[in-house]
């Protein structure tokens, strides 16, 4: 996008003979015109990069001009020319949407150094909006989000929908179901592309740094905040912030974020101003937050707040035609990535992964062919190739396979870890033991309805040490 072309627009005859001349000196085309409507017809017939206007012309003022173009061709850049070193002229051309002023009178390096800016911001833009259109089709919700079953149907038709509003979006659906990829292909597609995306997982930080990594920190505002920090509200302004597993956000962060979706603004940890923010959110949680609600865990305002517009993804094994798309893509993606030809699954192998019932949904498909490509030498994967699957109707939602749910874990684990060298290390391994052990065990709890006998059976521990453990971690108990 470079400059080429350019109009000039002024009332003195001596005015645009030497901006022309010093202007086609350097290579540019340039047009001519002596007064408002004259430069308006031009602008309407063809297509210039920069419009240099006289602020003073008669019929049309270079300001009113502005205007028009404003309306007309929004990305010509203009610069406006005034006669008096008036900072009130040139602040008015600001504001309506001039790119740059200059006073008359004025030597020629001033309008070099003003073409020159102009050719890099205009490259810039350039860029940015290849950059833009690359971003999107990366996001491409029919290229990257795979399934045509009917219930993807509707999730494509709803993202369509609210892409391109500042609508607070609840995205539910059990792990691995794609909800963070929802939210990715919402922001990817709204006028926010180009804007950060933040995603924080609201499940994986300890309560006492959740609310400063939110919210950002003063210096001093506790121990070891040797610095002020900005929170992902903040980095995430412009954009849209992924609050993952909000079910599992403590009561008092609760309130902060409503008041975050009220008032637009936040306040650092330690710190007495308010800065503003312009963050769209969307949360997602695997949680049936309406028993939350219920339960008082969750805040009713928030809910409602927050699920403006529902979105659920449904399990895999309740869009079962979903599988062989899902297979093939993960199939051909991995043997890319791994730079080996392609490879196949026999009609058996296909059959298998179909009955499979996925309890670690499409997060567990793609690990199972990701492992099964890695270790396979041949081009044509068989049964055999996944013979840790166990058919439909041996296994529980409970018992996934010890090597999915390995994968699982660690992946959540990788994505939640980023940036711990930085945190306080003296402890790291008992704390997130911690935060492993206290929601596996309030998970079983809740599965078996609360029937410690049960639970203590599936963890695979004895009663006495489930006893103490439900002590130690502070669960609280509820009655099945
Ligand atoms: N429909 C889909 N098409 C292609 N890939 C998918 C699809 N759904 C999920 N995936 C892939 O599965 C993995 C898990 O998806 P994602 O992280 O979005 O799930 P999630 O519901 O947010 O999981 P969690 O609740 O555990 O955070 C990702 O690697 C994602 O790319």
């Amino acid at each position: 996008m470079t400059l080429t072309r350019i109009l000039v627009a002024d009332d003195e005859e001596s005015m645009r003979w030497v901006l022309s001349k010093a202007l086609k000196r350097k290579g540019f085309t340039v047009d001519l015109a002596d007064d408002g409507r004259q430069a308006l017809a031009l602008i309407q017939e063809n297509s210039y990069d920069l419009a240099i206007l006289d602020i003073k012309m008669p019929g049309m003022s270079g300001l009113d001009l502005l205007d028009r173009i404003r309306e007309m061709k929004s990305d010509l850049l203009v610069v406006i020319m005034t006669a008096e070193a008036s900072m009130k002229n040139a602040v008015e051309a600001m504001k309506r949407g001039a790119y740059d002023y200059i006073t008359k009178p004025f030597d020629l390096d001033v309008i070099d150094a003003i073409v020159e800016k102009v050719g890099r911001a205009r490259e810039i833009a350039g860029q940015v909006s290849l950059l833009k259109q690359e971003l999107k089709e990366h996001y491409q919700v029919e290229k990257n989000i795979i399934g045509n079953s009917a219930a993807m149907q509707s999730i494509y038709k709803t993202i369509g929908k609210v892409a391109d509003s500042d609508i607070t979006i609840l995205i539910q659906g059990e792990s691995g179901t794609g909800k963070e990829m929802v939210a990715r292909a919402i922001h990817f597609n709204s006028g926010r592309l180009g804007k950060p995306f933040v995603a924080i997982n609201c499940a994986a930080i300890p309560r006492d740094l959740l609310e400063s990594e939110l919210f950002g920190s003063e210096r001093g505002a506790f121990t070891g905040a040797s610095e002020r920090k900005q929170g992902k509200f903040e980095q995430a302004n412009q954009g849209t912030i992924f609050l993952d597993e909000i079910g599992d956000m403590p009561l008092d962060l609760q309130a902060k974020i409503l008041r975050v979706l009220q008032e637009h603004e936040v306040t650092r940890v330690g710190g007495t101003q308010s800065i503003a923010v312009n963050v769209r959110i969307v949360a997602a949680t695997n949680q049936e937050l309406q028993e939350r609600v219920r339960q008082r865990e969750f805040r009713e305002d928030l809910y409602y707040r927050l699920n403006v517009v529902p979105i659920t993804l449904a399990p895999l094994r309740e869009r079962r035609d979903d599988i062989p798309e899902l297979v093939r893509y993960f199939l051909d993606r991995t043997c890319t990535e791994l730079s080996i030809p392609p490879k196949q699954l026999t009609p058996e192998a296909m059959a298998l992964l179909s009955r499979h019932s996925w309890p670690g949904n499409v997060r567990e498909l793609e690990n199972t062919i990701k492992r099964a490509v890695i270790l396979s030498n041949d081009p044509m994967l068989t049964e055999a190739d996944f013979d840790g699957l166990q058919p439909e109707g041996e296994e529980t939602a409970m018992t996934p396979q010890d090597a999915s749910l390995e994968a699982i874990v660690e992946a959540k684990l990788r994505s939640c870890l980023t940036g711990i060298e930085k945190l306080d290390k003296s402890d790291i391994h008992a704390k997130v033991l911690q935060q492993v052990e206290r929601p596996l065990i309030r998970f079983i709890l809740e599965k078996t309805r609360w029937n410690q006998v049960k639970a203590a059976d599936i963890l695979g521990i004895n009663r006495n040490t489930l006893r103490k453990k439900i002590h130690d971690l502070e669960i609280e108990l509820k009655r099945g």
